[in-house]
């Protein structure tokens, strides 16, 4: 069966086309800078060159059918026709206290993602427009939605509540959610298969540290608490995130630099963390290479990032009461040796001892990074969100089907 995978953010489409019983990605592909002049979208088939197409591509309807007619393409194409395509699921990022599991759409579901649009407006707007998008395209396709708060609908309330007063949650439901729960999820499951231990009895902390990054600590195969809160700009620093902060700078800076509420929101989630420190770039890779050539924003940048992810290391390591194992992953997490180099040195308090061979070694297969003797394990365990989706599209359709 044929499940298409879509990751709709405001100007991008990534895609996967699975075969589900086999697990396979027969496709895949992203199309950038919807709605702006020269849209690009790239398409892959295993083993073959990437396709480019550059052309105006103006919403999501029509960034959908374009995939559409790769996927059903003479040359680069990988089916017949768009009917083989079964399921379709989406990522989407804040399903509130609604959904604590992947579910099937309906008018209902619509309306509590749309309830959502305030507390991710960077996010659910655009996950719904790629719903709308693939309804308009492909309207007897049953589609399904996941999200990245519903792995950590497991929380207690003493992790998730703040502690402001209660008609704040009563009304709008003001709490910590978590995001980035589906790579969570899938990580820690792939490292209790690597270290061949049930789950249940592993405490674990998962960094996914991409453009957005997030540390989840993992008790009993369920998220016990997590740093990213309401929305996802709460905890670590990011590409463009400030992560924590006090709250306080909020109503100052409005007053003394004349700002309004939403410019001060945009800043935070858009000019501050990687890129305001280091004033060169949001992406790692930059950062690093100008530290290396002896920047000091860059260096002041990339410690006080590593330094954040190791503090919520040792918080939760406390918050458990122990620690098995600390998973990396996402782009950063699974690409940079210098920065999982930077955070392990100094948890030797902790019983972690790196191994700095097997730090640099690239593989696409979960892997060690400490020594054998080190009493907390450190491992690199890739992550894919969308194989996720895709299983828990091919279960909903599977059971739809049989009804
Ligand atoms: N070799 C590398 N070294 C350091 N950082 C990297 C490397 N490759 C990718 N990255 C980082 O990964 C980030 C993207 O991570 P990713 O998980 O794909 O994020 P997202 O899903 O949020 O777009 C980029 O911003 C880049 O900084
Ligand atoms: C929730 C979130 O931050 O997602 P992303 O890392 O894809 O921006
Ligand atoms: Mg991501």
């Amino acid at each position: 069966m044929n499940i298409l995978v879509i990751n709709a953010g405001s100007s991008s489409l990534k895609y996967q086309l699975y075969e589900i019983s086999t697990e396979t990605v027969l496709a895949k592909g992203r199309v950038e800078r919807i709605g702006m002049d020269s849209s690009i979208l790239t398409h892959e088939v295993d083993g073959q060159p990437e396709v480019k197409e550059v052309s105006e591509i103006l919403d999501h309807t029509t960034a959908i059918k374009k995939v559409l007619d790769m996927l059903t393409h003479r040359k680069v194409g990988v089916l017949s026709n768009i009917t083989d395509i079964k399921g379709v699921g989406h990522r989407v990022v804040h399903g509130g206290e609604s959904f604590s599991e992947s579910v099937l759409i309906d008018q209902q579901v619509k309306l509590e993602i749309r309830k959502l649009f305030d507390l991710a407006p960077l996010h659910n707007p655009a996950h719904m427009m790629g719903i709308a998008a693939v309804e308009a395209n492909l309207p007897d396709v049953p589609q399904t939605v996941v999200f990245d708060t519903a792995f950590h609908q497991t929380m207690p309330k003493m992790t998730y509540m703040y502690a402001i007063p209660k008609v704040l949650y009563r009304k709008h439901k003001i709490r910590k959610y978590g995001f980035h729960g589906t790579s969570h999820d899938y990580v820690s499951k792939r490292a209790a298969e690597f270290l061949g231990r049930p789950l249940r009895e592993l405490k674990l902390i998962s960094c996914h540290i991409g453009n957005g990054a997030s540390c989840t600590a993992i008790m009993d195969g369920k998220s016990f608490d997590t740093s990213m809160g309401m929305t996802p700009l709460e905890g670590l620093m990011m590409g463009t995130r400030s992560g924590d902060l006090d709250p306080a700078v909020v109503p100052f800076t409005i007053n003394k630099e004349d700002l309004t509420l939403n410019e001060v929101n945009s800043m935070l989630n858009k000019h501050s963390g990687l890129l305001a420190v280091s004033g060169i770039s949001s992406d790692m890779r930059e950062v690093v290479e100008a530290m290396n050539e002896g920047d000091a924003n860059a260096k002041l940048a990339f410690d006080m990032y590593a330094y954040r992810i190791r503090k919520y290391i040792g918080a939760y390591a406390a918050a458990m009461n122990g620690l098995d194992a600390i998973i990396f992953t996402a782009g950063v997490g699974e690409n940079s040796d210098v920065l999982r180099k930077a955070i392990c040195e100094q948890l030797t308090f902790f019983g972690v001892q790196l191994d700095e061979a097997r730090n640099s070694v690239r593989s696409p297969e979960p892997r060690r990074i400490t020594t054998d003797e080190s009493k907390v394990e450190v491992l690199v365990v890739p992550t894919n969100e969308e194989l996720l989706i895709a299983r828990d599209t091919y279960t909903i359709v599977k059971e739809l089907q049989r009804n």
